[in-house]
């Protein structure tokens, strides 16, 4: 799924008119009316609403929200806010209907004096600002976003398109943004919803089509993205019927130190739980035991050292040669000793396909910073948020962060995937993916460790790297949110995730 920007949503909004062709006043309905059926749905015509709108088109979705739960028999106020001289057309269109059929339910605010007192239960409604707005609120109307929040604690806030204040395509942070509980947002994600800063102020975001022309989606191209299981049928292969455990890859998985073989206990049993082929795991002596006993489709081989690993870059006589594995993991419960990070830096030299870079092998790399080039091109690397900072520096915010990612993900030539809500997946050629799936049940110690079992046996399975980072993250959130709808997301574990990667796979 496309995420356009405010600009291509106009042009969108535009195309329609123009080519389904519906008037924009027949458009502002239909997606008022989608607002208002989820309004139906959720709440019973007990609840008095009071609609608070702009002077734009957002405004106008108010108008005609207030005017179809009216028809419905809802109790609804248009609160009318007086922050510009000029009304849009739509909007002064969808007044005069509001005001011949329902004359009592307009209440006009010119200064924060005229803000009304709410009775108890009522449902607030933000259709202040939407896509139309170019800079931070300032004056009175800003104090008018502070009211709204002031009432956020006692009543239900229900944010139009966007919630008031907020920048669709550029950071909002420190600005006064409506903190809504629900954000009923029209055909597209915007930028701004992917991003942690905003998620007070979206609250749970649902995504309601209106009809825009479908030519105009189609063909537009953009640069960030939202993965679904549309895009996943296309990427995934399912397994041929003469296969053998050559046809799928062999992978080498280097992970674990003393009192983290666990980490690398997770990421095998993921990999194995993937599909790969072969897997050998590269443990130092302390893992030995374990990893044979934990995983025993995996072959196992082990460091000269007892507690960290050092001489992974070298091949054994028992062992095929690095350029034969198909993928290289490495990083979960590594450590970061000297010996490893002088392996790790031999390794980048010795092994030139695409390999996935995890958890202490970017601290690694953080601390070497020269190594960041040496990275075979088309590499994947996994940071969370700390570990991003530590590898690029911090940023002011979310959105000079996720430039940053992309950036770097071009210059590098890596695909660069940054753990959160929305996983961001930048990759070399300047696009940006946000995975969908996942949820909080998976912010927990180990997760990580899954993704990386679960992308390099992607790899050894011969999926271009694009395919398998987009794929791999996919089925790592839709795994957590099986394992959460089976045991909740308080009691799921990173071992759930594994236990429900073949679920995962079958939803495919
Ligand atoms: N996406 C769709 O297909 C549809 C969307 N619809 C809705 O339309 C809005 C966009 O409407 P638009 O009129 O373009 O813009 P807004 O209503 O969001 O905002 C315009 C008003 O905001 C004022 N403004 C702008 N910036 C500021 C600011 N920094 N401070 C204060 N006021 C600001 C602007 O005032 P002017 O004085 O400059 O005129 C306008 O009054 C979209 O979000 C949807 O809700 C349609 O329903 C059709 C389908
Ligand atoms: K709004």
């Amino acid at each position: 799924m496309k995420i356009f920007t405010a600009t291509q949503i106009r042009e969108a909004d535009a195309y329609t008119i123009q080519h389904e062709p519906v008037s924009s006043l027949q458009l502002m309905e239909r997606a008022a009316n989608a607002c208002a059926q989820w309004l139906f749905r959720h709440f019973e015509a007990d609840r008095p609403f009071y609609i608070f709108c702009g002077m734009g088109n957002n405004g106008g979705d108010g108008l005609v929200i207030t005017r179809l739960l009216h028809d419905k028999g809802y109790n609804a106020t248009a609160c009318i806010i007086h922050h510009s001289t000029k009304a849009s057309p739509d909007h002064t269109a969808n007044r005069e209907a509001l005001e011949q059929q329902y004359p009592q339910s307009i209440y006009d605010i010119h200064a924060l004096a005229d803000f009304p007192t709410l009775p108890a239960g009522s449902i607030v409604i933000d259709a202040l600002f939407g896509t139309g707005l170019r800079s931070a609120v300032e004056g009175w109307m800003a104090g008018l976003i502070h009211r709204i929040n002031d009432l956020q604690a006692r009543h239900t806030v229900i944010a139009i398109d966007l919630p008031s204040g907020l920048l669709a395509d550029a950071s909002s942070a420190r600005m006064p943004v409506v903190n809504a509980h629900h954000t009923l947002s029209f055909e597209v994600y915007k930028l701004a919803f992917m991003m942690p800063e905003n998620a007070a102020r979206v609250g749970q975001l649902h995504i309601l089509p209106i009809g825009l022309h479908p030519d105009y989606m189609a063909r537009t191209p953009t640069r960030f993205h939202v993965t679904d299981a549309h895009m996943m049928r296309t990427i995934y292969q399912p397994r041929q019927p003469f296969a053998h455990k050559g046809t799928y890859g062999h992978a080498l998985l280097i992970a674990g130190s003393y009192g983290k073989i666990g980490a690398a206990v997770l990421s095998a049993k993921a990999c194995l739980h993937s599909g790969v082929g072969l897997l050998t795991c590269y443990v130092p002596q302390c893992g030995y035991q374990i990893m044979q006993i934990s995983a025993p489709a995996a072959m196992c081989i082990t460091d000269p050292q007892e507690t960290h690993s050092s001489h992974f870059h070298e091949t054994q006589p028992h062992t095929p040669a690095l350029h034969q594995f198909r993928a290289i993991g490495i990083g979960p419960g590594l450590g970061t000793a000297t010996p490893t990070a002088k392996a790790l830096e031999l390794l980048l030299d010795q092994y030139r396909q695409p390999m996935v870079i995890d958890a202490d092998a970017l601290n690694i790399i953080a601390a070497y910073p020269f190594l960041l080039s040496r990275i075979p091109h088309g590499s994947v690397l996994t940071p969370h948020p700390k570990e991003f900072e530590r590898l690029f520096g911090s940023t002011e915010n979310d959105f000079a962060r996720l430039e940053l990612l992309s950036e770097q993900a071009i210059n590098l030539q890596l695909y660069l995937l940054l753990k959160g809500r929305f996983t961001a997946i930048a990759c070399p050629d300047g696009s940006v993916y946000f995975n969908s799936t996942g949820n909080p049940g998976m912010a927990t110690g180990g997760s990580g460790d899954v993704l990386t079992g679960i992308l390099t046996a992607l790899l050894a399975q011969g999926y271009a790297p694009k395919a398998a980072v987009l794929l791999g993250a996919y089925l790592h959130g839709l795994a957590g949110d099986i394992a959460a709808a089976r045991m909740s997301q308080e009691a799921m574990t990173a071992e759930s995730i594994i236990d429900c990667l073949g679920p995962a796979f079958l939803q495919l």
